[in-house]
């Protein structure tokens, strides 16, 4: 990926961006029940979007559309412009499954990926490490799943799709089963990560203050059937520390603009 965030980067730069992933007039269902939609959205190139909605709205639905595991009943969902008609590789998925391999050791879980496609050893091993040291997870390459804990688990998982090198993240909650340290420490390596390799990211959370720190924009979902109601700009500036973000006094006015979308009673 070539496309590099100057530090200084003005707010909305991404929207002279092209469109990444085009949702038109979809709609989800799963034999009689209307999951989803219709949902009309696109997020740019580079975007960082966020998703927040009532359980069972269709968030990990739109996500599964992106991913290619799932057809529209109805419009059709576009990557750069094309259909998704089958599994979309320039994708790298994180959910709050574990799909660890037991045989396999912390290190060669994370390699997986790279195997399939063939990167070369050194390059991989490269990869590997780096990702490893990101999540935290230095001195545990040679342990195997079952020596870990939950929160170690789901960092194997995150660090095997920072390996991949994708060109969309799409993330289901990565970080629900973190604790909050973790938590806000894994925010900063995502927003590094973001602002390295200019990738896009969908990122599906019920944490209306993730969804902030993180994202420049955030769509709140209706209920099922879930449809985009709200769509916010987060116009906080970029580069964020997570921590100092929190105290800028427009934080907490996002946080009741959100709440107050979502009309949670
Ligand atoms: N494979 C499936 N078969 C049948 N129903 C499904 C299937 N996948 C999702 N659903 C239903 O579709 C609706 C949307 O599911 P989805 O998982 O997308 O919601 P969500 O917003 O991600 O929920 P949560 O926040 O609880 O994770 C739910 O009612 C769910 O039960």
């Amino acid at each position: 990926m070539s496309v590099h965030r100057l530090q200084s980067s003005p707010m909305n730069a991404v929207s002279e961006e092209p469109v990444a992933i085009d949702f038109d007039g979809v709609v989800a269902r799963f034999g009689a029940l209307h999951a989803m939609g219709p949902t009309t959205l696109s997020v740019r190139q580079g975007e960082f979007l966020a998703v927040v909605g009532p359980s069972g709205c269709g968030k990990s639905t739109l996500l599964n559309m992106v991913a290619g595991t799932l057809r529209p009943a109805e419009g059709v969902v576009r990557y750069k412009g094309d259909a998704v008609t089958a599994i979309n590789h320039d994708v790298g998925y994180i959910t709050q499954k574990n799909f660890c391999l037991p045989w396999r050791t912390v290190e060669a879980n994370v390699r997986l990926p790279l195997e399939f496609r063939r990167i070369p050893k050194a390059e991989a091993a490269r990869r590997v490490r780096i990702a490893i040291d990101k999540v935290g997870l230095g001195g545990f390459e040679k342990a195997y799943p079952r020596q870990l804990s939950g929160g170690m688990l789901q960092r194997v998982m995150i660090a095997r799709t920072l390996a991949y090198e994708p060109d969309i993240y799409l993330m289901d909650e990565p970080f629900g089963s973190l604790d909050a340290q973790l938590r806000t420490r894994m925010h900063g390596e995502l927003l590094k990560l973001w602002q390295e390799t200019g990738a896009t990211f969908v990122f599906v959370t019920h944490d209306l203050q993730e969804a902030i720190t993180l994202a420049d924009r955030v769509v709140v979902m209706s209920g099922r059937p879930g449809r985009p109601k709200r769509v916010v700009d987060i116009e906080l500036p970029r580069p964020r520390d997570v921590i100092d973000i929190q105290s800028n006094p427009a934080f907490g006015a996002y946080v009741k603009e959100l709440w107050a979308a979502l009309d949670v009673h």
